[in-house]
């Protein structure tokens, strides 16, 4: 395995011509201080050929840069004479580092000196350590004749010469680029495979990419949450309709064609009538109608088609069959009532009615029942209330404690009237009871507006958490 240093060393080599590259060159890419270790690294890998050399570095001295600004003394001093005789007195005082110059003058052959006078031999001069220096400090290559006089302009103080250890890397050969894997199998471990591979480190920070996954509506799930309840508690689940005959959403449940009782609650009228085929039935809850709300019962009335405004009417349903024998039943479904919407109002929600027809049922059972049902639920405190249903006596309403809110009204229930239970044929005891289901879902799942128990907003049911 390469580090990310060698790698970066050997993309550099290779986009050199001849895939080479001194160690200077490289701390332009990596730590200067690294390049000498990583070098033999790589050449113990195999990667490079390393040749130690040595690399003269020149620089100018502080002086040396002076001379290079002012040109060397015995130049200046050329120029200054231009070829013309002048006695020594005149220009000693005046003419900068006129010693120096002089002597330098004398000692390359480019004065004489005779009776105090100085007699240029030639008539301008530049020297060649000036023509070096300049290169120098321009860093141009040097020639050989150059580098003659570097000796001397060492001497002079102008430059220093430093002797560094340089390497220059060849690049022998490449890695081979190995496709990248990001995890082990079994089959590539027993057969080797993996050395063919480079194995990539997993970010552990990386978040997971989002998969929403596909789940209940969690009003959905709530009542299903309520129906599991029901079911361990041994009711049967029964299911009809939306669409009703008004028989079974009112008049089986006595209450009365023409009587504000049938009113308790309005209801959606829906086109056509339906069919009643069992007659005796038919006969016998006319007779009870017309026996004690005192009135002319219309068949035709019965047979008008509404939105079940109460589950109820499945319970109603089920005594129709005339089940003369010990039951536990229940249903949940929607129900519709016209209201003007709001927070806390819907046209259509859920209710669950149980029906349990048992020899010695009674009052006291009915109320254990209600209790075993809402404790289920998860609602630990129940109290009861005298009520009045068209259908049942006694009757009670059923009030639940929640933390934080109190007493909520919950459920209504009773035991059947003889009125009801008669008709149908049922001769046993029959307790009844009606729960409304959104507002116990609000109250558990902390809604505060109804609207949100049937949201479409799949944003918001994403983020929904369902407990149940
Ligand atoms: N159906 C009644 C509730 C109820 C059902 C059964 C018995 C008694 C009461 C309602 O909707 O309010």
């Amino acid at each position: 395995m390469l580090s990310e240093n060698e790698i970066k060393i050997i993309d550099f080599l290779k986009k050199k011509d001849n895939k080479s590259a001194y160690s200077t060159e490289l701390s332009s890419i990596i730590p200067e201080t690294a390049v000498f270790s990583l070098a033999y690294l790589l050449k113990d890998k195999g990667y490079v050929n390393v040749k130690e050399e040595e690399k003269e570095d020149i620089i100018l001295t502080k002086e040396g840069e002076e001379r290079l600004k002012e040109g060397l003394p015995e130049d200046n001093l050329m120029n200054f004479l231009k070829g013309e005789s002048k006695k020594i007195q005149e220009i000693a005082k005046s003419f900068k580092d006129f010693n120096i110059a002089l002597s330098w003058a004398k000692k390359k052959g480019l004065v004489k000196v005779d009776k105090g006078e100085i007699i240029p031999l030639k008539s301008s001069y530049i020297s060649p350590e000036y023509i070096v220096l300049k290169k120098i400090s321009s860093s141009q290559d040097l020639s050989e004749e150059d580098k003659k006089y570097l000796k001397e302009l060492e001497n002079r103080g102008l430059i220093e010469i430093k002797k560094n250890k340089v390497l220059l890397l060849t690049l022998l050969k490449e890695p081979e680029i190995r496709p990248a894997i990001t995890y082990l199998t079994p089959e590539l471990l027993r057969n080797k495979e993996w050395t063919k591979y480079e194995l990539k480190e997993y970010n552990v920070e990386a978040l997971p990419p989002f998969i929403p996954l596909g789940k209940k509506h969690y009003f959905k799930e709530f009542l299903e949450h309520v129906k599991d309840v029901m079911v361990s508690l041994g009711f049967k689940e029964v299911k009809s309709d939306f669409v009703e005959m008004e028989f079974y959403n009112f008049d089986m449940l006595f209450q009365a064609q023409d009587h504000p009782a049938r009113e308790i609650h309005d209801s959606f009228k829906v086109d056509g009538k339906g069919e009643l085929s069992n007659q005796s039935l038919v006969k016998r809850v006319k007779e009870v109608h017309e026996k004690w709300w005192k009135y002319n019962w219309n068949q035709e009335v019965a047979k008008s088609l509404v939105l079940r405004s109460q589950t109820t009417a499945t319970t109603a349903r089920v005594l129709s069959t005339s089940p003369n024998k010990e039951i536990k039943v229940f249903t949940i479904g929607k129900v519709f009532r016209p209201d003007a919407i709001d927070a806390t109002h819907l046209i259509e929600f859920h209710q669950l009615d149980g029906l349990v027809i048992e020899e010695n049922f009674n009052f006291r059972e009915l109320l254990s029942t209600l209790r075993a049902i809402f404790s289920g639920i998860g609602i630990k405190e129940v109290k009861f209330k005298p009520a009045y249903f068209p259908f049942t006596e006694p009757s009670v309403e059923v009030y639940g404690y929640i933390q934080g809110l109190g007493w909520v009204e919950m459920a209504g229930a009773g035991l059947l009237r003889p009125e009801v239970t008669e008709p149908a044929g049922v001769t046993m005891p029959a307790g009844a009871w009606g729960l409304g289901l959104d507002r116990l879902a609000m109250l558990f799942l902390g809604i505060k507006d109804i609207r949100d128990l049937y949201s479409d907003d799949i944003e918001y049911l994403r983020n929904r958490k369902v407990e149940y």
